[in-house]
This record gives C-alpha cells, structure tokens and sequence, in this order.
C-alpha cells in the first residue's frame, strides 16, 4: 500500500489567491490534491450563481423532450459527435451505462474539407433542439465562463507544480466540450452509471453535480483501491485530472478512475471537459517537461505505488496506441464507442479504428 493514501477528497478555495498572505497555503493544497489525489473540490471559483441555477433548473425540462425532440439532435446524426445519446447507448469497462446525455462544445463552424487531418472533423456546429430554444443561450453561457474558469485555473496549476503561470495554454484546443447528463432511478443495488474510468476527453474536467446533495453516486479509486464517496457539496465544482494532463505531467499527476453508481434516486451533472490541442503528439506532450517533472522534487509523485492496480490498468490509450496525434488518438476513442456515428461519417478508417488493438 502506499505510504499516504486519500480518504476524502480536498478542497481548494480559490479566493486565496488573491491575497498574497494565503497564496503559499493554497498553492502547496493544490499541489498535494495535483500529485497525491487527482480529485479536488474547488470554492469561491467565481462563477455566478446565475449562471449555475439556470442550467440546474433547465435539465429537468430538457430531458423529458419528447423521443422525437431528442431524435431530432441524435448524436448519430453528427459528424463532430455532439447531440443526443439514449440510455444504452455507451459502455464502460465492458458494460453499459444507465445514462443519457447532451453534447455539446464551444459552438464552432465545419470547416474540414477532404485532405485534412480527420480529427478536424472533430470541430462543428451544435444541435440545439428547436421545442426548447432558450437552453442555448444557458448553455453557451455556461461554456464562456467555464472556459475563462479552466483557463486561469491552470496558471494555479503551473505555480503549484513550480513552473511558469503560461506554461500551460499554449496546450489548449479552441474546442471544450460540455456533457448534460441524466442517471434515471434504478432499482439495482449499485447498478453502473458510468463505470471506472479515467477521462479520455483532455486536459481537466470541471464538474457540476446538479442534483439535491443528498443524492450521492460518484466515486473516486484511491490508491490501495478502495473507492471514496465524492459528495455534492454545495458552491464547489469537482476538478479532476484528465490523461491528456497525466501524459504531459509525465505521470505525476495521475487521471484518478472514478465512477458513478445509480442509485434509487435520479441524478443530474454536468461535466465540462477542457480540450487539449488536437495536433499535439506524442514526444511534444511527454517531452516538453519531463526534465522538470523527472526531477528530484517529483520522485514520489512517479512512483507506480502511486496508483491502484486498476489505475494502471487503464493506463493512456493514447501513449500505448498507434496514433500521434491527440485528435487522431480522440477521434478512434469516439468512433469505436459511436459506432454508428463512426460507419456513417469515417467509413474509411472505420475498420482500422475499431480493429487495431
Ligand atoms: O456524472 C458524474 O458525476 C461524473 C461523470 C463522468 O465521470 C464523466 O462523464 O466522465
Ligand atoms: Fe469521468
């Protein structure tokens, strides 16, 4: 077992970084919660109560659309994958999901033509369902302002791991993608919501649970493999580290598997999952800082002590992979779980993408 193991997850205040006084607490939290948690809790963030309850109060209505209204913004019909999924329609270490969604991202125009790299085709339009006009002004707030959140959050992220406060966005896609999410009631004992994973989407997750706090479901693995309740504490959003950040932290930041088990009650979140640029590769993400993060104040950091057997399990797809590119390697993690998606629009690496491994 490792020698210091989480058994909560911390929280960060982010108001003391104003003050010069508090700055040195907050910024050796955020490093202990960065290299020995990879979870966190953030308060005081800034973002406007407005802002929040009027996507909280809008999920209920949104997703008791009729089957029509949401088959009208199918993801299936979406090249850039974003729209509606149904319940069932994902799995997770091998099983399926009990969960429904909208995708949607920082609204961008197509503008992939043949001959360009595919992962480009990444980038497009939302759909916005017409029966329900204002969820698109609610929503395109709520990107803004988590997008400029995510952003100066990692110049906290750079000074807590001793590095430049702009080391970090240059690595940002001028993509960010939003999930609405709904977990209906279930009668199964611990059914899977979502089941453990680390986030394949970038770079940092910023997560709004959007349901009363007595509703729980979220779980973090820690080290020695036991899973952690991640309670929805009121004014936090829950932060976690992404496998984009994982592979350009050469591993000291580990992307820690979470879950969501569906319980008796239903249950709404919101994870916003900051992008990582789709034509980084491989030996620029691991090369940039290794020195930095191979050197000696990182030694324990590195250690595979650091993570549960199941943790290194689920190690990148990305590095182990066949793809250089962080949009090449995005692209096949989306087409092999859309494979309708994928057969319709990516017909000729369809094969290739679902076969290679
Ligand atoms: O719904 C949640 O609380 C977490 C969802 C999640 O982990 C994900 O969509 O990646
Ligand atoms: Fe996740």
């Amino acid at each position: 077992m490792a020698t210091s193991d989480f058994t909560s997850i911390p929280t960060i205040d982010l108001s003391e970084a104003s003050d010069p006084s508090t700055k040195p607490k907050l910024l050796a939290d955020l490093r202990h919660a960065l290299v020995s948690v990879g979870f966190l809790y953030i308060s005081n963030h800034g973002i406007s109560q407005t802002t929040i309850s009027d996507l909280v109060d809008a999920l209920p209505q949104l997703f008791s659309l009729s089957d029509e209204a949401k088959e009208q913004v199918s993801l299936e019909r979406s090249p850039h994958f974003l729209g509606y999924s149904g319940t069932g329609a994902e799995t997770t270490a091998g099983k399926t999901d009990k969960r429904e969604q909208f995708e949607f991202a920082t609204e961008l125009s197509n503008e992939w033509t043949e001959g360009q790299p595919l992962a480009d085709r990444l980038k497009g339009p939302n759909q916005w369902p017409d029966t329900y006009p204002e969820i698109r002004k609610i929503v395109e707030n709520y990107l803004a302002c988590l997008t400029a959140l995510s952003e100066s959050f990692l110049h906290l992220v750079a000074e807590a791991l001793s590095l430049p406060p702009t080391t970090f966005p240059p690595f940002l896609s001028d993509q960010h993608r939003l999930k609405l999410v709904h977990y209906p009631a279930s009668d199964a004992i611990e059914g899977q919501g979502v089941g453990p994973h680390k986030d394949s989407s970038g770079w940092f997750t910023f997560l709004l649970q959007a349901s009363d706090p007595s509703v729980h479901g979220l779980q973090a693995l820690n080290k020695s493999g036991t899973w952690i309740d991640v309670p929805n504490i009121p004014g936090t959003f829950v932060v976690n580290i992404g496998q984009g950040f994982e592979v350009v932290s050469n591993g000291v930041c580990k992307a820690t598997v979470h879950r969501v088990l569906s319980t008796q009650f239903e249950r709404f979140s919101v994870p916003f999952f900051q992008g990582l640029r789709r034509g980084l590769t491989k030996s620029e993400a691991v090369g940039t800082l290794k020195d930095h993060f191979e050197s000696e104040e990182f030694r324990d950091g590195r250690s595979s002590a650091g993570e549960s057997g199941e943790g290194r399990e689920i190690d990148s797809a990305w590095l182990k992979g066949k793809y250089d590119t962080w949009g090449e390697a995005q692209l096949r993690t989306k087409v092999r779980s859309h494979r309708d998606v994928g057969m319709r629009f990516y017909a000729d690496v369809f094969d290739k993408y679902v076969n290679d491994d």
